[in-house]
C-alpha cells in the first residue's frame, strides 16, 4: 500500500507543458490522394495494384478521408474537457502522413517554448504499425528540429488505452445501439464481430509483452481483452450472451505473406453458412470512423452481407465522445503524477491491467530498425 493519496492532482500536468494529438492523417481532396498514398507507403513494398485499389476507395468519397475532420473534433473535445476541469495544458495536433504534418507541429511546439511534451496517438493498441511507427516518426521529426538548430522537446507517449473505461464504455453503448438497429426478429441470435486492422502475423507475434502470457502477442491479446469486456457488458445489459469473435479487415500485404485472419468478409460468409441470422460489426481497432471503417466495413463488408442476404449493422467508434476526452485527461494526469514520483491510480478494465508507460527495449520491432523516440530503444 502506498501512503500517497491515490487520486491525481486534478489541475497538475507538470512536468508536461503540452499535449500532442498524433494521428495518421488523410487526404482532403482528389489532388491529395496520390501524394498521401505515397507518403503512407514509402519504402513499405505494397503492391502497385493494391495502391490503385485503395486510391479508388478514397475517390469514391470525393478524395476526402473523414479522419482529419474527426481529429479536429477530438481536439476540440479534449480542449473543452481540459478547460471545463481547470487543466491548463495546450493541445496541439500533428499527423504522420498528411497536413498538419508532425514536423511542422513539433516546430511550433518548440518555438512556443515547450520542452516536455506528452503524446496521445490515435491508436489504442500495441504493434509496430500502431505504436513504434508513430515513435519512429516522432524521432525523425525531432531530428529535423535539431538539424534546424531548434531546441528539441522531450516527448513521452501515453500508455495504450485499449482497456481504459473512457475508451471501452462508449463502444459498449455503440454496440447496444447497433444491435437495436437490427430488425427485431434477428436481434436475439445476432453475432458480434469485433474487427481490427489485420497486420502480418510476424508483426502480431512481436507486438510486445503480455502480462502472464510471455514476450509477444500483445496486439491480439489486447483486442481479445477489450472484445470480451464489451461482450460481457452487452450480456449484462440485454440478458443475452451473444456469440462473438475477433476478426480482421483492411489487409494489404502480398498474398504469400501471412496476415491475421479471418477477414470480416469471409467471416460474414461463414456466419451466414452456419445459420447466423445477423451480425453486428464492432470496429474496436479504430478510434474514429475513418476510411478503414467507411470503406472496408460500411461499403465492402455491407455489400458482401447484402449479397449473402445477411442483416448487418455497424457500431460507431469512440470518435470525440466526451468520455474519451475525459479519459485523455485522466491518462495525462496519471502520467504526469507518475513522472513527479507519485503512484497514481491507473484505470483499466479487463484482465490485462494497465499497459506499460514506456515501451520496453525490442518492443514491436521494425523489419528495418530506425531510431524511435519515447521508448527504451
Ligand atoms: C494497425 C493499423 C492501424 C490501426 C492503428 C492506427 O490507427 O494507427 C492502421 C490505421 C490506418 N491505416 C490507414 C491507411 C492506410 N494504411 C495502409 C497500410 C497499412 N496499415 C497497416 C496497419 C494499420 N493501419 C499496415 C500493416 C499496413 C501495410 C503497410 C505497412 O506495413 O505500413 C495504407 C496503404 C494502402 C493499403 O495497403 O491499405 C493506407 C492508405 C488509416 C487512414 C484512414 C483514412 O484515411 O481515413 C488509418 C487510421
Ligand atoms: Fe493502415
Amino acid at each position: 500500500m502506498s501512503d500517497q493519496p491515490p487520486q491525481h492532482d486534478p489541475h497538475e500536468a507538470g512536468p508536461y507543458d503540452a499535449l500532442l494529438l498524433l494521428s495518421f492523417g488523410g487526404p482532403e481532396g482528389p489532388d491529395d490522394v496520390v501524394p498521401f498514398l505515397e507518403n503512407v507507403t514509402r519504402g513499405r513494398g505494397i503492391p502497385r495494384e493494391r495502391l490503385k485499389e485503395v486510391g479508388q476507395h478514397y475517390f469514391l468519397f470525393g478524395g476526402v478521408s473523414p479522419i482529419n475532420a474527426q481529429n479536429r473534433e477530438l481536439l476540440h473535445a479534449i480542449r473543452k474537457d481540459f478547460a471545463e476541469h481547470g487543466l491548463d495544458l495546450p493541445v496541439y495536433w500533428g499527423n504522420r502522413n498528411w497536413a498538419p504534418y508532425l514536423t511542422d507541429t513539433l516546430r511550433e511546439i518548440s518555438d512556443a517554448g515547450h520542452r516536455r511534451v506528452l503524446v496521445l496517438a490515435t491508436s489504442a493498441y500495441a504493434s509496430y504499425s500502431g505504436c513504434r511507427q508513430y515513435r519512429e516518426n516522432l524521432a525523425a521529426s525531432l531530428a529535423a528540429l535539431a538539424e534546424e538548430g531548434r531546441p528539441v522537446p522531450r516527448v513521452d507517449k501515453l500508455r495504450h488505452y485499449f482497456n481504459h473505461p473512457g475508451f471501452v464504455e462508449p463502444m459498449v453503448d455503440a454496440t447496444l445501439a447497433a444491435l437495436a438497429a437490427l430488425p427485431e426478429d434477428v436481434r436475439a441470435g445476432a453475432r458480434l464481430a469485433f474487427t481490427t486492422h489485420s497486420i502480418p502475423t510476424a508483426a502480431a507475434d512481436t507486438s510486445g509483452p503480455v502480462p502472464g502470457h510471455g514476450e509477444g502477442g500483445a496486439y491480439v491479446a489486447q483486442h481479445l481483452d477489450t472484445a470480451r469486456v464489451i461482450a460481457d457488458a452487452v450480456r449484462a445489459a440485454t440478458g443475452a450472451g451473444l456469440p462473438w469473435e475477433l476478426v480482421y479487415q483492411s489487409r494489404s500485404g502480398a498474398p504469400h505473406i501471412p496476415w491475421l485472419e479471418p477477414d470480416i468478409c469471409d467471416h460474414l460468409a461463414d456466419a451466414h453458412a452456419q445459420g447466423a441470422p445477423a451480425v453486428v460489426m464492432v470496429p474496436i481497432g479504430f478510434v474514429s470512423d475513418h476510411m478503414e471503417v467507411k470503406y472496408d466495413l460500411d461499403t465492402e463488408a455491407v455489400a458482401k452481407a447484402a449479397e449473402l442476404g445477411l442483416p448487418v449493422s455497424r457500431a460507431a467508434t469512440v470518435g470525440s465522445d466526451p468520455r474519451f476526452a475525459a479519459a485523455v485527461r485522466d491518462l495525462v494526469l496519471e502520467r504526469a503524477a507518475t513522472e513527479r514520483g507519485r503512484t497514481p491510480e491507473r484505470c483499466a478494465l479487463g484482465a490485462l491491467g494497465p499497459s506499460h508507460d514506456i515501451c520496453p527495449a525490442g518492443c514491436c520491432p521494425a523489419r528495418t530498425p530506425l531510431p524511435a523516440a519515447a521508448g527504451t530503444d
